[in-house]
């Protein structure tokens, strides 16, 4: 179901929480609302759910206009961080809730909650607590709760934020491959920008109550529209007048006129890549510069080592505070 996102404001007192909010969410598209925090990404995905309500604007939901509506007539299903399952019920039963007080036949709510907690890979756990899950168990069960009632939105804020690293990584693969399975129009919150980079189809960035840029993950990347979203989705470091890429930058062991001359002040290994921090001659702030292991090695580079610097063709750059893109010299 499509959602359709018109002309939304919110104030909270004199504070501007929402300004002029246009977004269209196409059927069965993955939508991560991305920013910082206290941007404004909860209060929208609150007035998508009916938990909150636009000064003004409106919120169709599947071409009906859905401003107006409670929470429960929209056909909504939400995952909020600090998810609600029932303690004192075994996993099976939480699932098997929402379909109970709908009065579904025993039989159908037997098979949905197999086939949900299939899904969501928790079968060994249906008669467990849920007290006696970890923290992504816990989070499975509550997106599988959310989509025993078929809902045909789904909205998660920050679903995975209370996690440690690994598990959040896992939880966002499985995230992907159910939005494959079963693709239901999703929206998410985070502030973790890699997390909406991996996951999603299409990333909203709002800061400050706004809307920066709409775009997929790769546009977003390799065209932000402003230096907000090119610096929010991934490091930045300034190279003389320019601002780039860490990995943008090319480097050199051996003198080429018109680059910049440096030495290395700190090499750090991180998984695959080398982080190197370079004190260019001429300018106060050191430069970073993020090769491959590989790269690193082949070019024997060291603390101490002298290196060239040069912004690559073809990077995205920020000139005199424009998004250009460095031209061949
Ligand atoms: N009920 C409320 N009353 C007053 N101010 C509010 C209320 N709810 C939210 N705000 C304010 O509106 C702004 C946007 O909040 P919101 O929760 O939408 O931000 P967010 O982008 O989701 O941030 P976070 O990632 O921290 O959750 C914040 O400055 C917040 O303090």
């Amino acid at each position: 179901m499509n959602i359709q996102i018109n002309g939304v404001n919110k104030r909270y007192g004199d504070f501007v929480a929402l300004e002029d909010i246009n977004v269209s969410l196409p059927t069965g598209q993955l939508t991560a609302l991305l920013g910082p925090s206290g941007g404004g990404k909860s209060t929208l995905l609150r007035i998508i759910a009916g938990l909150e309500t636009a000064d003004s604007g409106t919120v169709e939901i599947a071409g009906t206009d859905a401003t107006r509506l409670p929470p429960q007539k929209r056909n909504v299903g939400f995952v909020f961080q600090h998810y609600a399952v029932f303690k004192h019920l075994t996993v099976a039963k939480n699932v098997a809730f929402g379909l109970e007080i709908r009065k579904r036949p025993k039989a159908e709510v037997k098979a949905k909650v197999a086939e949900l907690l299939d899904l969501v890979h928790l079968s060994q756990f249906a008669h467990r607590l849920p007290s006696q899950l970890s923290g992504g168990q816990r989070q499975r069960l509550a997106l599988a709760r959310a989509l025993a009632v078929e809902p045909s939105v789904l909205l998660l804020d920050e679903p995975f934020g209370a996690l440690d690293a690994k598990v959040r990584k896992e939880l966002r693969d499985w995230l992907r491959r159910l939005h494959e399975d079963v693709h239901v129009t999703t929206v998410f919150v985070t502030h973790d920008q890699e997390e909406a980079l991996e996951v999603a189809d299409e990333i909203v960035v709002i800061n400050e109550g706004r809307i920066e840029q709409i775009g997929t993950p790769d546009q977003l990347y390799d065209e932000p529209a402003n230096e907000f979203v090119m610096g929010f989705l991934g490091e930045v470091t300034r190279l003389g007048a320019q601002r780039l890429r860490p990995h943008d930058i090319e480097l050199t062991v051996t003198p080429v006129p018109g680059t910049y001359a440096g030495t290395i002040v700190r090499a750090l290994r991180v998984g695959f890549e080398v982080r190197i921090t370079v004190q260019v001659e001429g300018q106060d702030e050191d430069v970073l510069v993020v090769l491959s292991r590989t790269n690193a090695r082949a070019l024997a580079l060291d603390v101490g080592t002298r290196v060239w610097l040069s912004p690559a063709v073809g990077a995205t750059a920020i000139s005199a505070g424009e998004i250009v893109e460095v031209a061949a010299v």
